[in-house]
């Protein structure tokens, strides 16, 4: 598992390793990790290093600092290295004599360049470039390597507010920050330098593959349909029954255990998954291990009763859709739950909003703060849809799954979501764990059933169980 730190943590970590560190130590560091990755990058794309040309973006700190320094090295491997200053008064002086001595120019003009190096601002970048800085990332046709981080984005949230910089890859220092995975696809290739950081408990973790393959349930010599986790899904209505085919139907996929529905859409379910034990009403469904509820379901009173049902039976839920814009209609829902039995609540923005907001808990522009909150609030897990997926635990624990591609932006995914959610739960996973899992599983779904063209949530469904022999394989 990767993490993140914000970064008053990072700069508070760093600060006790300065303290004890000689003078400039760590800024060379640094700057030796994006010499070699500038390198590396050249050979790649040129063939070779010497007598190519690379731009370093300089601003007004460190950042600009660590680029002056990695300018230095890369001159002595013969790269032709020119420095843009973007505030020349303020620019970095030991790394600015650095790369002087080394025989780098300084430019008053953006040149032609093999690679650019973005030293613009870093763990200080406070909102979108500023217009000087704007417009010469505007113009740059050479690929991109960020020092520390893109800038323009923010560096605690990802967000991106006006002209920010995109880079191909990205080397940073220390611990990661929570920009490299809310905002991946503006940071490229990540590559982290040890700077022998003392690091505090992370800010969120980011689940890898090796962590999903060793959480995920796969049957064993003395399993049954049974001992792996039933699980039950309430969804669909007269007006959607898709949703309730789309959720059910990955829960079929993503478990090898029993799959139960109850509701309106028993006939279309059954014709479309004859595997799955169907029923018209919660009550006469049999015991599961967990439900998912919320997909299509409507939000009016007999959807209500349902959902009041469901949390009643004292095991995990998942609520999804209607299920939340319910929760939000009648907060009294929650009484019916044992608040020591799991639920996870699957939000895309809107419905975030719906619940968080008369609760006093904007969504702004630190989703994983937001997500953080809401779960604290209700004493549940809540998983925030998104390019970025938060979930966040109510014990303060958080994971975000970034997606490099975004097939999945298409109708009814998210009833796919919540299937394997369900799935997971009911085979006894830890509700972050699951929530965190899935979401893995759910991206890798969609660009397999997108495979470079757009997709549809069936395709994602049926791409549930490659993306789990992917996963463990
Ligand atoms: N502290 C340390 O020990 C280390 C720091 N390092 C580097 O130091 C960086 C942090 O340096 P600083 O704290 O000096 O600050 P930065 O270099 O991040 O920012 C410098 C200045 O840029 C300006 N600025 C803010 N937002 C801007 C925007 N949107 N557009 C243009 N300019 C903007 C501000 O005036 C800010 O003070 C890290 O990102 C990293 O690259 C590394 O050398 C590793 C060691
Ligand atoms: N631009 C995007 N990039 C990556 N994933 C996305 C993007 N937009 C949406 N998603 C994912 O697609 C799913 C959409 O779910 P949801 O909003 O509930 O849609 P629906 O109600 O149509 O099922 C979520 O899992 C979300 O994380
Ligand atoms: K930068």
């Amino acid at each position: 598992m990767r993490s993140a730190w914000s970064t008053h943590r990072i700069r508070e970590a760093e600060e006790r390793v300065l303290a004890v560190t000689p003078d400039g130590a760590l800024m060379r560091r640094a700057a030796w990790g994006i010499a070699r990755q500038a390198l590396a990058m050249l050979r790649e794309r040129t063939g070779g290093v010497a007598g190519r040309r690379v731009l370093l973006l300089v601003g007004a700190g460190n950042n600009g600092g660590d680029a002056l320094w990695a300018g230095a090295f890369l001159r002595k491997r013969a790269v032709a290295v020119d420095a843009l200053l973007l505030a020349p008064e303020r620019a970095h002086a030991e790394g600015l004599a650095a790369l002087r001595s080394a025989g780098g120019r300084v430019v008053q003009a953006p040149t032609r360049a093999d690679l650019a190096v973005d030293g613009i601002v870093g763990l200080s970048a406070r909102g979108p470039l500023r217009p000087a800085a704007a417009e010469v990332v505007a113009r740059l046709d050479a690929p991109v390597l960020a020092v520390d981080l893109p800038s323009g984005v923010d560096p605690d949230t990802g967000a991106v507010d006006g002209p920010a910089v995109t880079a191909a890859a990205t080397v940073t220092f220390g611990g990661c920050k929570p920009v490299h995975f809310l905002a991946a696809e503006r940071c490229g290739a990540l590559t982290l330098v040890d700077l022998g950081l003392d690091l505090p408990d992370p800010d969120f973790g980011v689940l890898d593959r090796a962590d999903v393959a060793a959480a995920w349930p796969l049957p064993g010599a003395d399993d049954d349909k049974y001992t792996q986790g039933v699980v039950g899904i309430t969804a669909g209505s007269s007006t959607y029954p898709g949703a309730a085919v789309l959720a059910t139907g990955s829960a079929v996929r993503a478990t090898s255990g029993m799959v139960r529905y109850a509701g309106s859409a028993a006939e279309e379910v059954n014709r479309r998954y004859p595997e799955v034990v169907v029923t018209g009403s919660v009550g006469d469904a049999g015991r599961v291990q967990a439900w998912v509820a919320g997909p299509g379901m409507g939000t009016g009173h007999p959807a209500r009763d349902v959902l009041r049902a469901v949390l009643e039976q004292g095991v995990p839920v998942c609520v999804d859709a209607d299920g939340i814009t319910l929760l939000a209609k009648h907060p009294e829902l929650w009484d019916a739950r044992d608040p020591g039995v799991p639920v996870l609540l699957t939000p895309h923005d809107r419905e975030f909003a719906r619940v968080a907001e008369p609760r006093g808990i904007e969504l702004g522009a630190d989703r994983v703060a937001a997500a953080k909150a809401l779960a604290a609030e209700l004493g549940a897990t809540v998983l925030l849809k998104g390019h970025a997926t938060v979930v966040a635990g109510p014990d303060g624990r958080a994971l975000v799954n970034p997606a490099r591609s975004h097939w999945l932006a298409t109708a009814g995914s998210g009833d796919v979501l919540s299937g394997v959610v369900g799935a997971l739960l009911a085979a006894g996973l830890d509700p972050v764990l699951a929530g965190g899992a899935a979401a893995f599983v759910h991206v890798r779904a969609g660009e397999l059933a997108a495979a470079g063209a757009p997709t549809s949530a069936s395709k994602v469904v049926d791409a549930v169980p490659d993306a789990i022999r992917d996963v463990v394989g």
